[in-house]
């Protein structure tokens, strides 16, 4: 059991590409990494839930890419992401550690992502998650437009969950370059109003480390590749 789960939402792209990124970290730290998505939420919910292909396998030796936007920094992602297919409540049994990504909404997670972990109250009866690792990252719009707020409020479930939270520590060189997202709490990216912000060397080091640092800890505490 040593895959970590990189479970996340993301409308148009930019948590997408963190999780992809966080993955990479995951498999520089020698853990497989499971990426997964959760559907939106709309009225009539089972049209919005239409399923997707499954991932493609990490052992068959594929690394995972960041994404569509490798060698063009400046691509605009305001169209609905394709990505990862849906998360099942089999894959938090299957992880040896979690990374949860979602986009700031008003300062918060966003709706599908926490319709998601509303579901998963079996696990938190059954203690699923108890001990194993578990960090957390964001995009926003703005600057200051909650990241901070968005990285602690998704904490709080993990925590229901028993689970050990790992952020970023400041040896990572660039928490003390950055002039956009990266924190102690989680990696994040400032996409720009227009989402037109590419993801930074130093965001795209900070979600790499994110994702090293939780399969250090797995592994510390038993996962195997
Ligand atoms: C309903 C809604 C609420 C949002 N709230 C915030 C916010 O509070 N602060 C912020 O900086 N950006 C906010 N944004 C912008 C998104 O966080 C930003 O575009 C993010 O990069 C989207 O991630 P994605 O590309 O993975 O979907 C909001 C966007 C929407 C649609």
């Amino acid at each position: 059991m040593g895959e970590i789960l990189v479970l996340y939402y993301s409308r148009t792209g930019k948590v997408a590409q963190l999780a992809r990124l966080v993955a990479r970290g995951v498999e520089e730290a020698g853990l497989s990494a499971r990426l997964r998505s959760v559907p939106p939420v709309a009225p009539i919910e089972e049209s919005a839930a239409a399923g997707r292909a499954e991932a493609p396998s990490p052992a068959s030796g594929r690394r995972w890419s960041e994404g569509p936007d490798e060698g063009n920094r400046n691509a605009s992602f305001l169209v609905p992401d394709q990505g990862a297919p849906y998360a099942t409540r089999g894959d938090l049994h299957d992880c040896a550690g979690l990374v949860l990504g979602s986009p700031t909404r008003f300062g918060n997670m966003a709706a599908p992502l926490k319709h998601f972990i509303d579901s998963t109250a079996a696990e938190w009866a059954s203690g699923t998650l108890v001990g194993k690792p578990a960090g957390v990252f964001t995009s926003t719009g703005t600057m200051h437009g909650g990241q901070e707020t968005t990285l602690l409020s998704m904490m709080l479930p993990l925590l229901h969950h028993g689970m050990l939270i790992v952020g970023v520590p400041y040896t990572e060189a660039a928490l003390h370059r950055t002039a956009g997202g990266g924190s102690p709490y989680g990696a994040s990216h400032v996409a720009g109003a227009g989402g037109d912000n590419a993801i930074s060397e130093d965001q795209r080091m900070l979600a790499r480390a994110l994702g090293r640092r939780v399969a250090e800890v797995a592994a510390r505490l038993g996962a195997r590749a």
